[in-house]
């Protein structure tokens, strides 16, 4: 049987938020939107916020009996471009929106904010999960599932199947029908255990790192893909906000 404690305390999420938001093409960065009444990147928050893990602290005797009284819960990192913070701040105000997280500053790309934000966290090992902060339907459940799996395997990077037909199109331009089966569209939450993903951000940053899967894969570990959900969309265009 599976052990359901989870063998450390310590949880760290990073929900990175330092983009620019260009093919939003809003005046306001798109993680500060509205949705509900509220700004996106609180939606994503609150997901984190509600998450309450069964955890054993390594030191300790705890049994199955206590299962319950070992609930543990995400320190969260937001990473924000430095001109964002003041306007988050004042959103944070109006919202009345306080929770007790780390701010860390952006970088140039992605792979970089990931980096700034992993250079916050000063705990020894646990574990990290990696979100889009412009994906506010993720869930609890979701967010649990992958601390559970790279708990066991090191990873847990979350996906669903494809619906659509694919085709690739070549450099002549002429494209070919490819079995879709064998694809996946890639989602955040990404989960890892500490060590492998201190190890993997020490590479150099690379074109094709559009996630942090690419980047532990470069660094030689394997990838455990777990399901996602369609309806845990990463707000990118107009379109996605409708
Ligand atoms: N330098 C960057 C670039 C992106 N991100 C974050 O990575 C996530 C996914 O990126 P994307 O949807 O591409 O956001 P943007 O980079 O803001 O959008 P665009 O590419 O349209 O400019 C977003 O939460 C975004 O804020 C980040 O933290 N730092
Ligand atoms: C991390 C990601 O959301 C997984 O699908 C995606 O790769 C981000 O890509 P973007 O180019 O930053 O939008």
């Amino acid at each position: 049987m599976t052990d359901p404690l989870l063998p450390t305390t310590n949880f760290f999420a990073i929900i990175v938020a330092g983009g620019s938001g260009s093919r939003m093409k809003s005046d306001v960065p798109k993680q500060f939107l509205l949705l509900n009444g509220k700004p996106i990147l609180q939606h994503t928050i609150e997901q984190f916020l509600a998450v309450q893990l069964p955890a054993r602290p390594l030191s300790s005797q705890t049994t199955e009996m206590t299962v319950s009284a070992q609930r543990s819960t995400v320190s969260i990192i937001v990473v924000l471009p430095a001109r964002d913070i003041p306007i988050w701040n004042k959103l944070c105000e109006e919202h009345n929106f306080h929770p007790d997280i780390q701010t860390v500053i952006g970088g140039n790309s992605r792979f970089q904010s990931v980096r700034n934000g992993l250079q916050a966290i000063d705990a020894p090992d646990g574990l990290v999960a990696v979100h889009d902060g412009v994906r506010p339907f993720v869930t609890p459940d979701i967010i649990q599932a992958g601390f559970e799996t790279a708990a066991r395997t090191g990873s847990a990077v979350t996906c669903v199947p494809v619906k659509d037909s694919v085709r690739v199109v070549g450099a002549d331009g002429i494209s070919r029908a490819v079995d879709r089966a064998q694809y996946r569209l890639v989602q955040t939450p990404q989960t890892f255990r500490l060590g492998l993903f201190r190890q993997a951000f020490q590479s150099e940053e690379q074109a094709f790192f559009t996630d942090c899967a690419s980047v532990v894969e470069f660094a030689g570990f394997p990838i455990t893909l777990i399901d996602g959900a369609y309806e845990n969309i990463k707000i990118t265009t107009p379109d996605d906000l409708r």
